[in-house]
């Protein structure tokens, strides 16, 4: 019996993620919050014979942490998304839906797994950990920057970049460090399968390749045209990480996959700021998921000269980044 939470179910990653949560047959219970028209999704979800029970809340009658009672997982695309012209760092107007969202978690779902979408991650993620934090409910182990899209589409472009884009899915290429530009580090030394040398030691080619990962979510942004960001696609990453996490916690199948988390949350987090050179609190790294969610960090590993240079330009990005999330201090509850 898993219980699922999507938190912003009526937004556009909100509805096709809860979709695919409701096609999960590990999921048996799904609640679905938002600001607006969540009880209509949940309707209209509630038709599909799949296991899940669904139900749609709002923010009256304690909504919020009625949805949440008895969770297992909470998935949180709840937010505003971006027009062109706008950085991530732009949306930190977020942080406050955040804090909310944190707080009500905090109050009746301590022990749930949280997924965070809502950009921008790299702050949003501590927000999320400050909160549960003052409210003693902070488990690092169990709070995850969902950075998967990054991965998809890295293995999407590198794919088609090596001439075999019908082998897409065969694609692993990690991708480490935060969720915004300079900070998303493509370790395409990495590429399972390989990359060829001709393309890695092409450098026009592989400067593109790597611009085109980390400035993915622009390139949906500008094509949409002031009618938001990535909403499918995240969809699709966002269910399939969610998947990952409940069957390592429920189905006791362990996996490994890049996450942006607290380095705290296990032991080999020491050692990944040991490679970083830095102190860093968050960076997206090497996961192994288990039971309790993060059941290891392990190592970035071997990256050659180049990467080691982008390793550096994101580290001095994630810095204040994180800072701004730590500090932010949420409004006081309206009387
Ligand atoms: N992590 C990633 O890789 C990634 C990828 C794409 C988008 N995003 C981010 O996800 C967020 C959502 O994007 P979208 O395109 O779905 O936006 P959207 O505007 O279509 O949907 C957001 C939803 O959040 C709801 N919402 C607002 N305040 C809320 C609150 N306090 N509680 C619950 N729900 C609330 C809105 O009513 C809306 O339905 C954005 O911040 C976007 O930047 C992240
Ligand atoms: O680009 C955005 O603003 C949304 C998201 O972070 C993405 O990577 O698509």
């Amino acid at each position: 019996m898993v219980k699922a939470v999507v938190a912003g179910a009526a937004g556009g990653i909100g509805q096709p993620l809860s979709l695919l949560l409701k096609l999960n047959p590990l999921i048996t219970e799904l609640s679905l919050y938002d600001v607006v028209n969540s009880p209509g999704v949940a309707v209209d979800l509630s038709h599909i014979n799949t296991p899940a029970q669904v139900k749609g809340f709002l923010p009256e009658n304690n909504g919020a942490e009625e949805a949440l009672k008895g969770a297992d997982i909470v998935v949180i695309p709840a937010g505003v998304p971006r027009k062109p012209g706008m950085t991530r760092d732009d949306l930190f107007v977020n942080a406050g839906i955040c804090a909310t969202l944190a707080q009500a978690i905090a109050n009746a779902a301590p022990k749930a797994f949280i997924l965070v979408i809502s950009n921008p991650v790299n702050s949003t993620v501590p927000v999320f950990a400050e909160v549960l934090k003052k409210s003693g409910a902070y488990d690092p182990k169990r709070l995850f920057g969902v950075t998967t899209l990054d991965v998809v589409r890295a293995a999407t472009f590198v794919s088609s970049v090596v001439g075999k884009p019908l082998d897409a899915p065969k694609y692993n290429v990690p991708v480490v460090g935060g969720h915004s530009g300079a900070t998303i580090l493509p370790l395409l030394t990495q590429s399972e399968p390989q990359i060829p040398a001709a393309i890695l030691n092409d450098q026009a080619k592989r400067d593109a390749l790597i611009k085109r990962i980390q400035f993915g979510g622009d390139e949906v942004v500008e094509a949409k045209n002031g009618g938001g960001s990535a909403t499918l696609s995240m969809a699709q990453a966002g269910a399939h990480f969610a998947n990952l996490v409940i069957q390592a916690a429920f189905a006791g199948k362990t996996t490994v996959v890049q996450s942006y988390i607290d380095l705290e949350a296990a032991p080999g987090g020491k050692g990944v700021q040991k490679e970083i050179g830095s102190d860093l609190a968050y960076f997206s790294v090497n996961v192994e998921l288990g039971r309790d969610g993060v059941q290891n960090i392990l190592p970035i590993g071997n990256i050659d000269d180049q990467e080691k240079t982008l390793l550096a330009a994101a580290v001095k990005e994630l810095g204040p980044s994180i800072e701004k999330g730590v500090q932010f201090t949420p409004a006081p509850p309206k009387l």
